[in-house]
């Protein structure tokens, strides 16, 4: 028997699955995938509907992709969508447009004082990516899609985007022209894409723009919003309980202190302090009553204060991404005065497979954000044994033992769990 093609399996894959999705959804009495603006936005399914939709977008990418061929596959990608996208969110573009009816290019010019031409072009654009319709022509309306741009969080995202991820992502390629060591946090593209090349940092930048500040530390704590990356993870992915009454952690550039809080909540018998820079404090939220958090202003390259000497557990989430080695190095080193025999350290981070070894649409993701994160600061997402390294040369004496790699079920980041042992 002759066995099947690569794309009738695919198809067999798109078939089955699309029967199980479709009687999911039906039985339940549920909206069917739309990009109509009356859909829910980002629907949520049982384990069972879940793979089968995860099996479908997988199945039917590759398929599409194979289906290319090599030529359209290498020379199809359009960048200009994300300058599409970038100027939607800089120009608040979907609040212009009503939930119900329609707005005119020529109300929208009027609105931005954009030419109404370079409207058309990228709005069209935007709309053959089915963001936006043009029901009538001439006039923009909502589809599924840009709803949710008027979601004040994803307006706070798209605002991040428009002046900070697209830009630093356009001056990867000048950055590694110029500076092709790429080891430098003030020659990355973000320095490089903001004209402070060999000046400054992108946090360094950033503290010089109130607004971008904002936008950009919101939206990273909007990030425990999303389903691999809520907080619950944190509080998952390690043994707090067995800390002794009194216990402190530091959560180290914890941000907004979202995990302090999930973890505080849970376990009220210990005590946190949140250390980061004061930017990242403004705008967070009130401490709740009866949590034992505190918010303490401290720069992580230099020594932890002495308040911290006695701290059972330094946590740091996505903190060493942003940073080249040399730098995590420094980062580490600066514990070392509040440390003692015992004393955890819990990094909560991407752990990159081997290449091709987990599903493409999430290979994808974790390899968009690596070149994210050398883009803002020569950073790197990283390997177990990068990982392993990383710790091994921290004090250049091997005295961050290397413990443990816990993953709570459904989360993406997970723990590197490290032991000072003096
Ligand atoms: C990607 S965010 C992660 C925030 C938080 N830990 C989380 O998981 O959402 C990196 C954090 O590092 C902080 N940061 C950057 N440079 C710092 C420095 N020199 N000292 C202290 N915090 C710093 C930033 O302000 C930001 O809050």
């Amino acid at each position: 028997m002759a066995t099947k093609s690569r794309i009738a399996e695919l198809s067999a894959i798109i078939s089955t699955n699309t029967a199980i999705l479709d009687d999911y959804l039906t039985s339940n009495n549920l909206p069917h995938p739309s990009f109509d603006a009356a859909t829910s936005p980002s629907p949520r399914y049982p384990p069972d509907a879940e793979a089968a939709r995860v099996a479908i977008e997988e199945a039917t990418a590759e398929l599409n992709e194979l289906v290319q061929g090599p030529g359209r596959l290498l020379m199809g990608s359009q960048p200009a969508i994300f300058a599409a996208k970038a100027f939607i969110s800089k120009f608040d573009i979907a609040s212009f447009v009503p939930a119900e009816g329609t707005v005119s290019y020529a109300s929208l010019a009027s609105k931005t004082r954009i030419n109404q031409g370079a409207i058309e072009a990228l709005l069209r654009h935007a709309i053959a990516h089915r963001i936006f319709i043009e029901p009538t022509y001439g006039h923009v309306a909502h589809s599924a899609a840009s709803k949710l741009l008027l979601n004040p969080q994803a307006v706070l995202a798209g605002k991040a985007f428009a002046d900070d991820f697209f830009p630093m992502t356009a001056s990867i390629v000048p950055a590694l022209a110029t500076y092709p060591h790429a080891d430098e946090p003030t020659q990355a593209a973000a320095a490089v894409a903001n004209g402070v090349a060999n000046q400054k940092s992108f946090y360094d930048m950033l503290a010089d723009h109130p607004e971008r500040s904002k936008h950009f530390h919101e939206t990273v704590a909007m990030a425990g919003t999303f389903p691999g990356l809520s907080w619950k993870y944190v509080v998952a992915g390690f043994d707090w309980i067995s800390l002794p009454p009194g216990s402190l952690c530091v959560d180290v550039g914890g941000g907004h202190g979202e995990a302090a809080f999930a973890v505080a909540k849970e376990f009220p018998h210990l005590k946190w302090v949140v250390q980061d820079t004061s930017k990242s404090f403004e705008n967070r939220p009130q401490v709740p009553d009866g949590m034992q958090v505190e918010f303490v202003e401290h720069d992580f390259f230099q020594p932890s204060p002495e308040t911290t000497n006695n701290a059972a557990v330094f946590f740091l989430r996505w903190i060493l991404h942003n940073w080249p080695d040399q730098y995590c190095h420094r980062i580490w080193r600066a514990l070392i005065p509040s440390l003692r025999t015992g004393t955890k350290i819990l990094v909560m981070e991407e752990l990159l497979p081997m290449p091709g070894s987990v599903p493409n649409a999430f290979e994808r993701g974790l390899r968009s954000m690596d070149v994210g994160m050398v883009a803002l600061g020569n950073g790197r997402e990283r390997d177990m044994e990068q990982w392993k390294r990383l710790f091994a040369e921290a004090d250049g004496e091997g005295r961050f033992n290397f413990d443990a790699v816990l993953k709570p079920e459904g989360s993406q980041l997970v723990i590197l769990q490290v032991t000072w042992k003096g």
